[in-house]
């Protein structure tokens, strides 16, 4: 594919159905197994290129903007750095990321602007990299990363970085209560481990309910099989999100659960309607700071075909 002038690429939020963490390791990660699913949440990054030098700049817009670092740290210029570094690009590009997917919220916004810049670079640049690589690039730059690339429904192994797609039929209804402020993940980590005994910390594992639950596409039996080993952490710092959860709970949620690290509340609804309702009360409610829908599974990160310009 020959490079382009500019690329936009639209990348998804994801949510944990089922979060199995392990003992923490050596290196201070841990071993997890979980299945994570894409949801109709996106952040969309655009790439420029810059011909003249090789400069990499970010510019972030939209819902969170002001909490978004715009320096080498933010999660899109390491991308857009790693490539250019490992592959000697001599071009630089201006990236400008247009968020809705909440900062620190437990929805790897950070790590779908990271999955968005590869593929974005990739095309501007023109390197040609196969998605096999790209997710190898992807791993180095976070556990998430990967799967945010892939997208759709999927079990994360390892750190969370070894993705394998899973089978879901249907679509599925969540609404999100965006609380204010983020969580720390590696504070949430930290806070697991001070929670547990060690000696009785079991291997990660998925609950076969919850496999069976996707391929039959109902909701009632997804609800039943959900499950977060970093909620009791999440909650331990901040307890005010149990109010959050059981007031879902109280509208008609089939299910409520932190979405991974937290703080964003995520909640099952039966039907596109209902998920409508709750909506509305919880934005009601003055427990949250906003609310979310989004329909599920959807797929990983990808090129907005209108978007590209030579
Ligand atoms: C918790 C999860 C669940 O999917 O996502 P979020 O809820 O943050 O979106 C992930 O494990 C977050 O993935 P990600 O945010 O990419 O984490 P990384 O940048 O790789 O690591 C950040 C820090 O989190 C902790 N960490 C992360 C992954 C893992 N398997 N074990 C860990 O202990 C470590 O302290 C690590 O230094
Ligand atoms: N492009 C980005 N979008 C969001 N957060 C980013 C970005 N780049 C770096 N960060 C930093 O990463 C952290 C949150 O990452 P994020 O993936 O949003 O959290 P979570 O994994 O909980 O969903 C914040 O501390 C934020 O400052």
């Amino acid at each position: 594919m020959s490079p382009s002038a500019e690329v936009t690429v639209r990348a998804p939020a994801k949510i944990n159905l089922g979060l199995s963490v392990g003992p923490p390791l050596p290196d201070g990660f841990h071993p997890v197994a979980t299945v994570y699913q894409a949801v109709a949440l996106y952040d969309d990054v655009t790439a420029v290129l810059r011909e003249d030098d090789s400069a990499i700049s970010v510019e972030v817009a939209g819902d969170f903007a002001d909490e978004v670092p715009t320096d080498e740290s933010n999660l899109a210029v390491r991308a857009a750095r790693l490539l250019q570094t490992e592959y000697d690009v001599e071009e630089g590009v201006e990236l400008t990321i247009r968020k809705t997917i909440p900062v620190a919220g437990g929805m790897a916004g950070g790590s779908t602007d990271a999955a968005a810049t590869l593929v974005a670079c990739n095309r501007l640049w023109g390197l040609q990299l196969s998605q096999t690589e790209l997710q190898g690039h992807a791993a180095e730059l976070g556990s998430d990363v990967p799967f945010c690339l892939v997208g759709h429904t999927a079990l994360g192994r390892g750190r969370g970085e070894q993705v394998t797609e899973v089978m879901s039929r249907g679509v599925f209804h969540w609404v999100f209560a965006i609380a204010d402020g983020g969580l720390s993940t590696p504070a949430v980590y930290s806070e697991l481990d001070r929670l547990r005994p060690l000696r009785r910390v079991e291997p990660p594992q998925v609950r076969p309910e919850l496999i069976t639950a996707l391929l039959s596409g109902r909701p009632e039996a997804l609800a039943i099989a959900l499950s977060n080993d970093l909620q009791a952490a999440a909650l331990s710092l901040r307890p005010e999100l149990g109010d959050t959860l059981q007031f879902g709970l109280d509208q008609g949620a089939l299910a409520a659960m932190i979405s991974g690290s937290g703080p964003t509340c995520l909640f099952l609804a039966a039907d596109s309607r209902s998920a409508v309702d709750l909506a509305v009360e919880l934005a009601a409610s003055g427990l949250c700071r906003m609310v979310r829908q989004a329909e599920a599974p959807v797929p990983g990160a990808r090129i907005l075909p209108a978007s590209v310009s030579r």
